[in-house]
């Protein structure tokens, strides 16, 4: 059985719930005494990012959740600080409550949260609700967290109001500038809302025992660059078609640039010959600009076959249209028998008819896409993006890329990887069309459906963060091109 990496191991929280009672249970932890290393790791951790900070606000709940925030201000009494801590009710439940009482033995005293009640401090820590959020945050809880905007906040496990199995809030929200996550990750800190909630993410494992992980499945990994084992160091002795031949379908007209970013892409990834097929207009402006491309004029169908037949690997899609031209290429990219991958309007195409496929495919929608093909719409798709990338999966028996804000990456067996690299740069066009011929390169050198869809969301979002700098607003789908290729040459693994 591999051994875990904590660090990539991502749980449900009713996973992370059974890992709780299994330290407790099995291994004899108290869980008071968890909640202490708990607070323990928080402290520190707010020492070490607000080293100044002299007076703390600290919102506690009656839960665990404010158990730890309870324990975390004693020992911020101890240090000597300003502790002004405001409890959302007037008792607190199991290890909270003596966690609640060792605060008050310390000299520490709570206000009861009510009309206008808001902590003071230069910092505020976020222990209202952890894991045990069970409804969208109202009432006094939600003014209490709107009372608190504009501090630096450090949210203890989950950032208040935020489901960490699905990463949304659907009520009011702590917004946390960072969050410290106890014994395991929670796989909903890591997609959609979350990603603007948690700020800076750390994991604070509290010394659990190996034997408090064994036998709970881990449900989903974070996305790794390792290129490195999926594609090797080229040997020296190699020529082009060793690389693999990737042709990129689509383009319709008024729309040539972006099945050109997508054969630029897969060239910049590695492919030894990219060619593409397109509308004969296209055709002059794509070799110009990138001679290196083989460009052909397909308004004609039936100058597909031989194309189709050179090829490797099929990117299709982009700029595809949804016309009778883009029809007739969908269907005979599609009973070539080729690996492809299938992106924009081909996803369209494919939702009207699912297809069985005859080697790898990889589909890689956005919400949107993902919802056509789902026959649902784009806000159920994103309620819960860990559901959603899994049943694309199983029903199209292909390896689903669901795009977006933390990108997740799911089989046809229910695995699933996200990917925590990405900006908001990124929500520009072509960005997608760069992606699917990332993918496409990847599949051409050999990697299996899954590794080049994972390591393809993983090194394209990485090149977006590294074009974008701090500076996202402006960034254009071809400036990952830099960064990609050396990332695929495994720069920064
Ligand atoms: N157990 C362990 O070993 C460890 C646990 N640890 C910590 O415990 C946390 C989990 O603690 P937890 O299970 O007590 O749940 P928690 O998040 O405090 O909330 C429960 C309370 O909130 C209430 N409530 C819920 N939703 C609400 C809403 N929308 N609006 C209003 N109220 C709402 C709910 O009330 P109820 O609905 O049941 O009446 C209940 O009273 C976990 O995240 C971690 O920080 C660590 O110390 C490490 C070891
Ligand atoms: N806010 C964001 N954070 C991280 N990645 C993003 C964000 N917005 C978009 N992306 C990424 O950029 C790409 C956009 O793809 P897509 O929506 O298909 O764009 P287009 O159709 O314009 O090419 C996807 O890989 C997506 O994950
Ligand atoms: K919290």
């Amino acid at each position: 059985m591999p051994t875990r990496d904590p660090l990539a191991s991502l749980y449900t929280t009713a996973q992370v719930r059974a890992i709780d009672r299994a330290a407790i249970d099995r291994c004899g932890i108290p869980g008071f005494e968890l909640m202490r290393r708990a607070a323990d790791a928080a402290f520190a951790c707010l020492r070490r990012r607000w080293p100044d900070a002299r007076r703390i606000g600290v919102l506690a709940g009656s839960g665990n959740n404010g158990g730890d925030a309870f324990l975390l201000a004693e020992l911020a009494l101890r240090a000597g600080m300003d502790v002004d801590l405001v409890a959302l009710t007037g008792d607190s439940s199991g290890d909270a409550s003596r966690a609640r009482a060792s605060f008050v033995e310390a000299g520490g005293r709570a206000r009861l949260a009510g009309n206008s009640v808001a902590p003071v401090g230069d910092v505020l820590v976020d222990g209202l609700f952890g894991t045990g959020l069970k409804r969208p945050l109202d009432g006094l809880a939600a003014e209490l967290v709107g009372r608190s905007a504009g501090r630096p906040v450090l949210a203890l496990d989950v950032p208040s109001g935020l489901d960490a199995d699905t990463g949304t809030c659907t009520g009011a929200c702590v917004r946390a500038d960072a969050t410290v996550s106890f014994v395991a990750w929670k796989r909903g800190l890591f997609t959609a809302d979350a990603i603007d909630q948690c700020g800076a993410r750390e994991l604070a494992t509290l010394d659990l025992p190996q034997a408090a992980y064994e036998g709970i499945a881990v449900d989903a990994e974070l996305a790794d660059a390792c290129i490195g084992r999926a594609l090797p160091p080229r040997r020296a002795n190699v020529n082009k078609s060793r690389f693999g031949h990737v042709l990129a379908l689509g383009g319709d007209h008024g729309y040539g640039g972006a099945i050109r970013l997508t054969g630029e892409a897969a060239l910049r990834c590695g492919a030894g010959l990219v060619s593409i097929a397109t509308r004969a207009a296209h055709v002059g402006a794509i070799n110009a600009a990138r001679p290196e491309l083989m460009a052909r004029g397909v308004d004609d169908a039936a100058a597909l076959a031989p194309l189709l037949e050179r090829a490797s690997v099929l990117a299709l899609g982009p700029g595809l249209g949804l016309g009778d031209w883009g029809r007739r290429l969908f269907d005979a990219a599609l009973t070539s028998g080729r690996s492809v991958v299938v992106d924009a309007d081909a996803l369209t195409l494919l939702a009207e008819a699912p297809r069985a496929w005859s080697a790898d495919a990889v589909l890689t929608p956005h919400p949107g896409e993902a919802a056509r093909l789902l026959g649902s719409d784009v806000a159920s798709v994103q309620r819960d993006r860990f559901a959603a990338v899994r049943e694309l999966a199983r029903r199209h028996a292909a390896v689903v890329v669901l795009k977006g804000a933390g990108s997740l990456v799911g089989a046809p067996d229910g695995r699933v990887v996200v990917c925590p690299w990405g900006n908001p740069g990124m929500a520009s066009a072509g960005m997608g069309d760069v992606l699917t011929g990332v993918i496409a390169a990847l599949l051409a050198q050999g990697c299996n459906a899954w590794d080049a869809a994972r390591l393809g969301v993983a090194l394209h979002a990485r090149a977006g963060d590294e074009a974008a700098g701090d500076a996202p607003r402006g960034l254009v789908a071809s400036d990952l091109f830099v960064p990609l290729r050396r990332l695929v040459n495994g720069a920064g693994a």
